[in-house]
């Protein structure tokens, strides 16, 4: 068997090896010619595998690493019968830590008190579910929108226009899709953009196109109240250098890039080749997923919880070095700036998630054990 795979996979030899062959290529390159020949396909979000790509190759089985799906054509898949697998929910504890470090970050910068704030969160699938119940355990107040949810189980669920008219933060967690009853392709447009409440935070780490960045820009030039964080960008690998001016934080599409994360999204698409050739899995992602080298946190009883929260989160992920990092590149070049946000994903320093962490509590504080339960840390 040959296996095709975007080189920037991780463990890829020591989960397929076993399969056959393979070649490593960079992903946005990867060519008709390269894939002739191979019977799987392992990709990220960079490449987009279609009929164009695909049509009169062996390929017949398309895995991609990540929980977004894009990318692939999957009318073109089950027209062709190629089977496919994504990896649902693989880094979706490394999106919540990038927003949890980025409204520690916000509310640094604002002097704002987090506990008093409305969060909308638009989107709750494997992300947005979980953010909702860090935020809710926080005892924090969320409101949730998520239009097909509802539809389908009813529930709490509110307008993306009640969203907008209550909430001091709106984070974004929605797929990018331009068809069905609720596109997300410029979700927040214009018009919706000039709903944000005085002073709102938004934060995007789903895709680019679910905002307008245009109208973005527009409207951050207007009114400089509002804050954007901003992990994903209309056009990548290029981000307007403008709106990353004028975001409070700016990141290279990384908000997932936890290496648990990444390396799940390798397990879960090695687990789903062997349901689709019928084989026995021989390769434990327990076995290969580095110890996790957090540190232990101790606090006393009298610990301040904001002081705590802010600690706990910081020692996980702090956005402000990703954001540092790209915006020295976002200067130059059209090619130039399409290499740098490419080369800042592929280097990316190694991050782990929350849950490596572990904290010791001294006495009495069930307040501070609360909080540190609901961010998800261990408690020792
Ligand atoms: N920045 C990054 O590094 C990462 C970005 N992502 C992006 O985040 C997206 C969400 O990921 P998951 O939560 O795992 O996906 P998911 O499929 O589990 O959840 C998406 C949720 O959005 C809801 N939704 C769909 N259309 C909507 C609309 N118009 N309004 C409100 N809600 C709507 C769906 O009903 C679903 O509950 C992915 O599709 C991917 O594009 C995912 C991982 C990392
Ligand atoms: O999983 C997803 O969906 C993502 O957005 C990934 O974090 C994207 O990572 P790459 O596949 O672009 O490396």
């Amino acid at each position: 068997m040959r296996i095709v795979a975007d080189e920037n996979i991780p463990l890829v030899d020591e989960f397929f090896s076993g399969f056959g062959q393979i070649t490593r290529l960079p992903g946005r390159g990867i060519k008709p010619a390269d894939v002739a020949d191979a019977d799987v396909l392992l990709v990220r979000s960079v490449t987009r595998v279609d009929k164009a790509l695909l049509a009169g190759s062996k390929v017949r089985f398309v895995g991609t690493a990540t929980i977004g799906t894009d990318h692939l054509d999957l009318d073109y898949f089950a027209e062709a019968g190629i089977g496919w697998s994504s990896a649902p929910g693989c880094n979706a504890r490394g999106v919540v830590d990038y927003v949890l470090g980025s409204l520690l970050v916000l509310a640094e910068q604002q002097g704002a008190d987090l506990a008093g704030k409305v969060y909308g969160v638009v989107g709750a699938g494997q992300v947005g579910g979980r953010l909702v119940e860090v935020l809710r355990n926080l005892g924090w107040q969320v409101l949730v929108c998520d239009p097909p949810r509802a539809a389908a189980e009813g529930g709490h669920f509110v307008s993306l226009e009640q969203i907008l008219a209550e909430c001091d933060v709106i984070s974004l967690h929605t797929p990018i899709t331009t068809v069905g009853e609720h596109p997300t392709q410029h979700l927040l447009d214009a018009a919706r953009l000039a709903q944000l409440q005085p002073g709102s935070w938004l934060i995007n780490a789903s895709r680019g196109p679910v905002v307008d960045n245009q109208a973005l820009l527009a409207a951050l030039r207007q009114r400089p109240d509002l804050q954007a964080v901003l992990d994903v960008w209309e056009g990548e690998p290029l981000a307007d250098p403008a709106l990353v001016d004028l975001c409070q934080i700016a990141t290279p599409h990384i908000a997932g890039y936890s290496l648990d994360g990444k390396l799940r999204g390798t397990a879960q698409i090695y687990q789903a080749l062997c349901a689709h050739l019928a084989v026995a899995e021989t390769v434990q992602l327990d076995e290969l997923m580095p110890p996790s080298w957090l540190p232990e946190l101790t606090f006393n009883a009298e610990a301040q919880l904001p002081w705590a929260l802010a600690t706990i989160c910081r020692a996980v992920y702090d956005p402000r070095r990703d954001d540092a990092d790209f915006r020295r590149c976002v200067r130059g070049d059209e090619s130039q700036r399409r290499a740098a946000f490419d080369a800042l994903r592929k280097h990316y320093p190694v991050r782990r998630e929350i849950d490596g962490l572990s904290v010791r509590v001294q006495g009495e504080a069930p307040a501070l054990i609360r909080q540190v339960r609901a961010l998800g840390a261990q408690l020792r």
